[in-house]
């Protein structure tokens, strides 16, 4: 199992941030998590990440309980792209570079680089569709193929779970569809063991999530196979707001206010 969250509990200045949170995420299963502002998604992400702890529950993260494992260890483990990981990278570092940082975790390279590991970091990069960036410094690319090295550079730790976080921000409708497109290959490709999509926006959900987590105030509204999620009067309950689902193509959805 990836995640196996029991009862979990996250207190900040005597305020429930997340309760109640029971949530197992199993392999080869990718979730796509979804909440307005302030609902928790980040919070859910850190702890998932060991970036925080739970104030009370049972936390399992690919199968190393919380309290008796070696987080160091276990972030190891898990990529997380996100957009913060994006902006401190820095602008002068070749892509090839910050390719193969993932390897060490670290922000630059202070190691040895073998030349499999350089070999893996072109893989990488090409799995992603941005081979052609290898020797490009990082602070000239557009934020599109600056978010396809920071994949590449999360894929080159081999991790087992990958988590994207809001990874659409900032991008034009033609770099938004390419990066979704370069997720689906990811999830085809088997390169990890489950994927977490975390975004604001059902139309981003790329097809490879066949599962959905509702998070609403710090609770988790529903969860289940997308296909059971993503209805009507579930989502008009969940937005408070009635809704109307549009097919897209591919399979994604959209939804837009219900004309009274
Ligand atoms: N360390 C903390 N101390 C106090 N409050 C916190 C802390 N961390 C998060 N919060 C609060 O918890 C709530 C949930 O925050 P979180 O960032 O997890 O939401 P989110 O769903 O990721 O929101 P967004 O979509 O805006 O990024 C917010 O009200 C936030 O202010």
């Amino acid at each position: 199992m990836l995640i196996n969250c029991k009862n979990v509990k996250f207190i900040r200045e005597q305020k429930p941030i997340l309760s109640d949170i029971n949530w197992q995420m199993n392999d080869n299963e990718n979730w796509a998590i979804l909440g307005l502002n302030g609902s928790g998604k980040t919070t859910l992400l850190k702890l998932i990440t060991g970036y925080e702890w739970p104030s009370s529950g049972d936390l399992t993260v690919l199968n190393q309980p919380f309290g008796k494992t070696s987080i160091p260890d276990l972030k190891k483990r898990i990529g997380w792209v996100s957009s913060d990981l994006r902006k401190r990278i820095k602008e002068h570092e070749v892509a090839e570079r910050v390719v193969l940082s993932g390897k060490f975790a670290s922000i630059g390279i202070w190691e040895d680089v073998t030349e499999s590991d350089k070999k893996l970091a072109i893989d990488m990069l090409s799995l992603c569709g941005g081979k052609e960036l290898i020797d490009k410094p990082y602070g000239v690319l557009s934020q599109g193929q600056q978010q396809i090295v920071i994949i590449a550079r999360a894929l080159m730790a081999k991790p087992e779970l990958l988590i994207f976080d809001e990874p659409c921000n900032g991008l034009d409708l033609f770099a938004r569809e390419a990066m979704l497109d370069k997720i689906n290959t990811i999830a085809n490709e088997q390169q990890t063991k489950g994927l977490i999509f975390v975004t604001h926006y059902i139309e981003e959900i790329p097809t490879c999530f066949n599962h959905v987590l509702l998070l609403k105030n710090g609770q988790i509204f529903a969860k289940g196979l997308t296909k059971d999620i993503f209805n009507e009067d579930l989502l008009s309950q969940f937005y408070d707001n009635d809704v109307d689902i549009i097919q897209l193509a591919d399979n994604r959805i959209t939804i837009i206010p219900k004309k009274l």
